[in-house]
């Protein structure tokens, strides 16, 4: 592996975060632009007011993607808003993933179908099978009138609404985007779009070009089912190898394969200061649950900080690093998002956005339980029973 030597010339913020862009360009083929405005939105609180906001504020178009639509009075907020924007003539596109939005309430598709909605259905299984849930439409991305957008990690149900103050309300983060990189969030709509759907574009799309409102330097990152390696996984391994100090991971579902917990552990043999945030009690997947526990020991005897949140759920989709660069999006740390499904991330390099996200990851931390390496090695014989059980379902995680 490549450990670029250091020197004053290459090191502090500046040069880390050219280093990084650079690494991230060459090595995924897609520039970053700069001007962009990101602002963080924490939990269903912040999240659902300011994409409803803007689905109401939009005079020309609106996209919306997402795997999970469930139930819940935010369903309705947003089946009505869709809806009524629609039937005021702006072009309305929904994609819902045929699996994570089964549970959508017909009576909303309805509503929408008759404002004039246009709905679009993703790959929807046909039988339930391990098989058939992969390639999935796992990305979330709210575009509206061309120049704000959205993505991160909400899905569209009762379960996100809220400020994690309790089980029912699980935690979770989002951005907003102003400037040239929501582009590329709309290219992470239109690409699944085009799969499901006759028309790419209509007259209702504009195609002005984006201003520049804030300071931030963001690529946008597609990642798509593949066989082989995908851009989804250079991200995260230029990332990790990239880091010279700190590196901060909080994902709701954590079951990478060897090759990245390796990487996770080697960055902490390096020296750099690694902590892992992740879902405990709480979990709505134990399966996953149980898969990562397998990697806590080999995670904590290398110097990783493992930790599990305990409030609620815990479905962020965060990374920091060396306090200039933030992935977020939808991308867990498993293999579903690595290989199987359709997902889209930032990599935000900006300090200022980073520092808001490590004061929510610090926040975070200290609502979390620590894995004790000692503790962890003697853990009971029934728990080490349950994480070999899973090991068969593990690549499909
Ligand atoms: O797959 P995610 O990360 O969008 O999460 C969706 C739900 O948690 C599935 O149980």
């Amino acid at each position: 592996m490549y450990d670029e030597p250091r020197t004053s010339e290459s090191s502090g913020p500046e040069a880390q975060k050219q280093r990084l862009r650079r690494r991230l360009e060459r090595l995924i083929g897609i520039a970053a632009t700069e001007g962009n405005e990101l602002v963080p939105l924490r939990n269903g609180d912040e999240i659902f007011p300011a994409m409803l906001a803007a689905i109401r504020a939009a005079e020309h178009t609106v996209d919306m993607m997402t795997f999970v639509y469930w139930r819940g009075e935010v369903a309705h907020e947003f089946a009505a808003a869709l809806a009524e924007r629609a039937r005021a003539g702006v072009r309305v596109r929904l994609l819902l993933d045929g699996f994570g939005a089964k549970e959508i309430e017909r009576d909303l598709l309805d509503a929408m179908d008759e404002a004039g909605v246009q709905v679009a259905w993703f790959r929807r299984p046909t039988r339930l099978s391990p098989m058939r849930q992969n390639h999935r439409c796992h990305r979330k991305v709210l575009v509206t009138d061309e120049h704000t957008a959205f993505t991160g990690g909400v899905g569209i149900a009762q379960e996100w609404c809220g400020a994690a103050r309790n089980p029912d309300e699980w935690r979770d983060t989002h951005v907003q985007v102003r400037g040239p990189a929501v582009d590329g969030i709309a290219a992470a709509f239109a690409q699944n779009w085009a799969e499901c759907h006759d028309d790419l574009y209509d007259d209702h799309d504009r195609f002005t070009a984006q201003s520049q409102p804030g300071r931030a330097t963001v690529q946008v990152v597609r990642g798509s089912a593949a066989f082989g390696w995908q851009d989804m996984q250079t991200v995260l391994r230029v990332l990790i190898t990239s880091a010279q100090e700190r590196l901060r991971l909080a994902t709701a579902y954590f079951a990478p394969d060897a090759y990245f917990i390796d990487l996770l552990a080697a960055a902490a043999r390096r020296g750099v200061r690694v902590e892992i945030l992740l879902p405990g009690p709480h979990t709505d997947q134990r399966a996953c649950l149980l898969a990562g526990r397998q990697h806590y020991q080999t995670l904590v005897d290398a110097g990783v900080e493992v930790r599990e949140y305990q409030p609620t759920m815990l479905h962020t989709k965060i990374m920091t690093v060396d306090g200039v660069c933030s992935l977020i999006g939808s991308t867990n740390f498993n293999r579903r998002s690595m290989e199987h499904d359709e997902e889209v991330v930032l990599a935000v390099l900006d300090e200022d956005f980073t520092a808001e996200l490590d004061a929510d990851f610090e926040a975070d931390r200290q609502r979390s339980e620590p894995i004790d390496p000692r503790r962890w090695k003697r853990r009971p014989l029934p728990m080490r029973l349950a994480e070999a059980a899973v090991t068969p379902i593990r690549r499909f995680l």
